[in-house]
């Protein structure tokens, strides 16, 4: 089957390739003026990363593969400390490049890796993760997590290309797949609604890497996240709404010591935004209670323990989505109709809380 290209537009347009097998696509979005990559991987995926640095070398690039920890145990100032390290005693020049290997955790540090090295270097991300291709690898944002809360430290730097290969799908844990769902799903409420069909006309579809709408998923996906970073890459407007759902999310994350995954954590965060529309006479209670049941339908959580609350509304204080004080959600009008809530009052966020609440 021939891959798929899907454009992102701005200063310096390039390409996500999807396709089965595509492997071989990489030294193509390199491009030939690169000698020297240094291939960042997750340590825990050498049956993925050697093949690739084998293509590399076949190719004519000089290969270093540099493994780091999984998972998120990658976005760590320590981890990235090393990376700058190695590119200094490896002599990693501007006219070398970066390829990050692994889910959003290790594309999420590649990319930064890539953007802080002699103030920006080429980088191509070859996400292993559905998340990873619908959401992490696409648009630019690259970071690691600080103690004090989750990606506070990052630039934008979009890749010189993203290579998603849905046969590397195949090997992934469940949970993670379901994860990166939601991310999906999200792309469905805020833009593309026929997501949202496809999943519940076959949630146990969805659910599996080789399901029969797997690659329209992913496309429709991405698709959507391109267009959106295409008019705004450093979201100062329109791309905020591809954080529909984090506000809550982050700050889940970061009580859970970062051990929660990303995606469900959206997924409880999705249902706080839509109760927060709901509440201020924005969104209907059907659309609200769909919601919950395309999440639940593949198994995504909807609900969090209520005694939370006072850590997770401290939390959300260092939202990037803030405006000194004042607090920013992205909510729905309707469907794929994202707004603004600007400065809600305590008692509507604690009353929103109280619908998600275990
Ligand atoms: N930059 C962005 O725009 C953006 C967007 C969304 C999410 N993110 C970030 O992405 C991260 C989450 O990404 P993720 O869900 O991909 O998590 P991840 O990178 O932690 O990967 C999840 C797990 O899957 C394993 N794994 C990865 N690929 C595999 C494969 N092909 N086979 C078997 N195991 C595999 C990893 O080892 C890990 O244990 C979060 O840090 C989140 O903040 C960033
Ligand atoms: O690309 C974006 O913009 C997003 O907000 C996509 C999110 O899914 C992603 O989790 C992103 O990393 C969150 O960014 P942050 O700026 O809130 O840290
Ligand atoms: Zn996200």
């Amino acid at each position: 089957m021939t891959a798929t290209r899907i454009g992102v537009r701005g200063a310096d347009p390039y390409e996500v390739v999807v396709g089965a097998g595509v492997l071989g696509e990489l030294p193509g979005l390199l491009g030939d003026r690169v000698r020297t990559v240094a291939v960042i991987g997750n340590a825990a995926l050498p049956e993925i990363t050697r093949p690739l640095c084998t293509v590399l070398e076949q190719a004519g690039y000089t290969v270093h593969p540099l493994p780091v920890p999984e998972g998120e145990a990658a976005k760590e100032v320590g981890v990235l400390a090393g990376l700058w390290s190695e590119f200094a005693r490896l002599g990693v020049t501007r006219s070398d490049a970066v390829v990050g290997v692994g889910g959003g955790a290790t594309t999420d540090l590649a990319g930064f890796a890539a953007a802080s090295w002699l103030r920006g270097v080429r980088s191509v991300l070859v996400p292993t993760t559905l998340l990873g291709m619908v959401d992490a690898a696409v648009g630019g944002k690259t970071g690691i997590n600080v103690p004090e809360g989750k990606n506070l430290v990052g630039a934008f730097h979009p890749p010189a290309g993203v290579l998603c290969d849905l046969s590397t799908l195949i090997s992934m844990p469940h949970q993670d797949y379901i994860s990166g769902l939601a991310e999906v799903i999200k792309a469905g409420f805020i833009a593309d609604p026929a997501i949202l069909d496809l999943v519940e006309d076959d949630p146990e579809g969805a659910a599996a890497p080789s399901g029969p709408h797997t690659r329209e998923l992913v496309e429709r996906a991405v698709r959507v996240k391109a267009d959106v970073v295409s008019a705004d890459l450093r979201e100062s407007g329109l791309r905020e709404i591809l954080n529909y759902g984090h506000t809550l999310a982050h700050a889940i994350e970061k009580a859970e010591d970062y051990r929660f995954r990303h995606g469900h954590a959206v997924a409880i965060g999705m249902v706080y935004a839509a109760e927060l529309g709901r509440l201020t006479g924005r969104l209907s209670a059907d659309v609200v209670e769909r919601h919950r049941s395309v999440l639940r339908s593949v198994g995504l959580p909807t609900s969090y323990p209520a005694d939370a609350w006072p850590a997770l509304r401290d939390a959300m204080r260092v939202d990037k989505k803030a405006r000194g004080a004042t607090l920013r959600f992205v909510v729905l009008d309707g469907l794929a109709e994202p707004g603004r809530l600007e400065g809600p009052d305590e008692e509507l966020l604690a009353a929103a809380y109280r619908e998600v609440a275990q």
